[in-house]
């Protein structure tokens, strides 16, 4: 077990205030995925270059990279970091668990101080995803933590156009749920996926389910898989050597409806991994002689900090610290 008595308590942002504003005043803020120190870094930057709010979150996968395999220890590590970055600067920095499944992992990231966590029991029969997710509220809760839960399936309209009614998140269980588990953030499946090949076609997500959960909801809702994939950086990614062939993202305007229609929380992780790769390889490829991990990580890191800052302007996160 780590040793939690050597946390280093330092005031960060709770991701709830940081929301309940977006929706109270109608923007998008990023929430970004990191494993490391440098996304951290690059985060952390933009987020003052923009005078924006960012939520910095870590899945589980996450924490067991940081954590050399031991999740527990991860969250804490990743905890001090970010702590760390966000008490060195004035705009609000939170931490989130990204897609918890397992009680134990969830209760790893609230010891460590993680000021929000998903519990993601989609998977499940919505009684059984109701009971789940009102258990780890009652804990987060008492710990003063929020806790975000999902509802529907993440898959393409497009790969589903037969069953896209059982996939998309229904709104009339949306409310009953959110009655039911007092949860503070819901993410309603409303036709995107994660990753890089999110539409075969044309980009295709369900604005009017999303106006009908917010409306009877009431909360900060949050999109999962809400990378743009932006053509320039994969085709930079390319030019030095990737493969991304097919890859499609979520247009800008197509998220910033999302956003009008009420959405608050915009995870992103495909652009940031994009970006990285395309400046870690554009490095490589140009200065073969070098060989400094500050250096390639360095122009990677700062492709970074450029993706983040442009979902910042576009989601309008910008000027809201
Ligand atoms: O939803 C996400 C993290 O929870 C990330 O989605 P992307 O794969 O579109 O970046
Ligand atoms: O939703 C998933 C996020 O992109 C995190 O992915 P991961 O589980 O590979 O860390
Ligand atoms: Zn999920
Ligand atoms: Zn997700």
């Amino acid at each position: 077990m780590y040793d939690e008595r050597r946390l280093i308590q330092l005031p960060y942002a709770k991701t709830k205030d940081i929301l309940s504003k977006a929706h109270n005043e109608g923007y998008g803020v990023g929430a970004f995925n990191v494993n490391d120190l440098e996304f951290i870094q690059a985060i952390v930057k933009a987020a003052v270059m923009e005078n924006s709010p960012a939520i910095i979150e870590a899945s589980e996968g996450a924490l067991k990279y940081a954590g050399d395999g031991d999740v527990e220890k991860g969250a804490f590590i990743l905890a001090d970091m970010v702590r760390r970055y966000a008490d060195a600067v004035s705009v609000p920095i939170s931490l989130h668990l990204d897609h918890g499944h397992d009680l134990k992992h969830i209760m790893a990231a609230i010891k460590a101080g993680f000021t929000s966590v998903m519990i993601d029991a989609s998977d499940k029969p919505l009684e059984e995803n109701i009971r789940i997710t009102r258990q780890i509220v009652e804990v987060a809760h008492a710990a003063g933590v929020a806790v975000e839960a999902e509802l529907g399936r993440l898959m393409g309209i497009e790969d589903n156009v037969a069953s896209a009614e059982s996939v998309l998140v229904d709104p009339d269980e949306a409310k009953r749920f959110v009655t039911e588990t007092q949860v503070d953030f819901l993410a309603p499946a409303v036709g995107t996926s994660h990753g890089a090949f999110k539409f075969k076609g044309e980009a295709k997500i369900d604005y009017e389910r999303i106006s009908k959960v917010k409306e009877l909801t009431q909360l900060p809702l949050v999109l999962h898989g809400a990378s743009g994939v932006p053509a320039q950086w994969v085709e930079l990614a390319e030019k030095y050597g990737a493969d991304l062939s097919g890859a499609k993202g979520v247009p800008d305007e197509v998220l910033q409806e999302a956003v009008k229609r009420g959405i608050n929380k915009v995870n992103t992780d495909t652009d940031l991994r994009i970006a990285f790769l395309a400046g870690l390889r554009k490095h490589l490829a140009e200065n073969p002689k070098e060989f400094d991990p500050r250096k390639y990580f360095g122009e990677a890191k700062d492709f970074v900090t450029e993706v983040v800052r442009d979902r910042m302007k576009m989601l309008g996160s910008s000027g809201k610290a």
